[in-house]
């Protein structure tokens, strides 16, 4: 498990991190959603001990990183891919790997195995492509057998069926009982691969929730109307202080109003409708105005006071 509790980090004027709290529970992939430059890597960094909050803590199972016994047989983690000698084969970078963290040489072959990398392991990891380099990031984060597991944005610049395969495995390890913290920058992957999540914008919290109840939050629906009255009804609907979009289809698509709603307006007018439907937004659209408007920074002297916080 980890658990994060006010944690956060400056970085001279700027506040990647602010008073960030969230748990990460074991059994389950648990994404860390937020767009470029929301604070991701510097978590996953302080998760880590790579770097030392300003304030506030994070533990794993209870205890800060730097005081885990056997740190990478308690975390596993893929930051960066192409952190390898490109000289050194797969297999002689995992045995120096396990070499120099006190960890069973016989792990090599079966984290190799696991990762599907068997038929290369003698090659130059130079050479690999970033597919295999991201499977031999992961090879190495299994090495110690950990029970958590953390990637960064493991599925940047793969193709569909690498990020395919990164997606089954991290399902795989989260069913063996693992914690499973994975960042991305799209909710659209996330919603396939994480059935938690912990979204932040602009250093700050939006939500932990389900993946499915931040889904359905997050998609902006509007309604799509038919009628042959249609200059009757967006008259109505601008007197509501609706807002309204007619495309050349000749339909009226409004904004902020359910289908309910519009249709008793029109019935209450005595307007015929030929069609009502509701319509959901791009899922990558909706998060990204969700995280961008989350948190309002006042240029004051201060220069860093948060204003509003989506949702509240
Ligand atoms: N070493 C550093 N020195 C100064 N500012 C930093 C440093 N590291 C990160 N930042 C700033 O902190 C903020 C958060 O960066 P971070 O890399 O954690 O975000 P991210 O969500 O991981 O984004 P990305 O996916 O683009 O890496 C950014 O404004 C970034 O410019």
């Amino acid at each position: 498990m980890i658990e994060a509790v006010g944690l956060t980090k400056r970085y001279g004027s700027t506040v990647a991190v602010n008073d960030l709290s969230f748990t990460v529970k074991p059994g389950k992939v648990t994404g860390f959603l937020g767009p470029n430059g929301a604070g991701k890597s510097t978590t996953m960094r302080m998760i880590l001990g790579l770097d030392a909050p300003t304030s506030g803590r994070v533990l794993i199972d209870g205890k800060p990183y730097q005081e885990l016994k056997h740190p990478l047989r308690k975390v596993g983690a893929l930051i960066d891919a192409k952190w390898v000698h490109p000289n050194r084969s797969a297999h002689s970078h995992l045995k120096w790997l396990a070499r120099s963290n006190d960890l069973p040489l016989s792990r090599v072959d079966e984290v190799l195995a696991m990762v599907g990398l068997e038929q290369v392991a003698k090659r130059r990891a130079g050479g690999f492509s970033l597919g295999m380099s991201q499977r031999l990031g992961i090879a190495a984060a299994l090495l110690g057998d950990p029970e958590v597991l953390m990637f960064d944005e493991p599925v940047n610049g793969l193709d569909p069926e690498g990020i395919h395969w990164i997606r089954r495995f991290m399902q795989g390890l989260a069913a063996e009982g693992r914690t499973v913290f994975v960042s991305s920058h799209l909710l659209s992957e996330m919603s396939l691969t994480a059935e938690e999540l912990v979204v932040i914008g602009r250093g700050e919290l939006i939500a932990q929730c389900s993946t499915e109840e931040f889904v359905e939050g997050a998609s902006i629906a509007s309604v799509r109307v038919r009628t042959p009255q249609a200059e009757e009804l967006r008259a109505l609907l601008d007197e509501q202080g609706l807002t309204v979009q007619q495309p050349l289809d000749g339909t009226l698509l409004v904004g902020d109003a359910t289908s309910e709603q519009l249709g008793e307006l029109a019935a209450r007018n005595g307007i015929v409708l030929h069609e009502l439907t509701t319509q959901r937004g791009s899922l990558e659209e909706a998060f990204m105005q969700l995280t961008s408007q989350a948190v309002e920074y006042q240029t004051d002297l201060g220069g860093t006071a948060a204003l509003t916080t989506a949702g509240k």
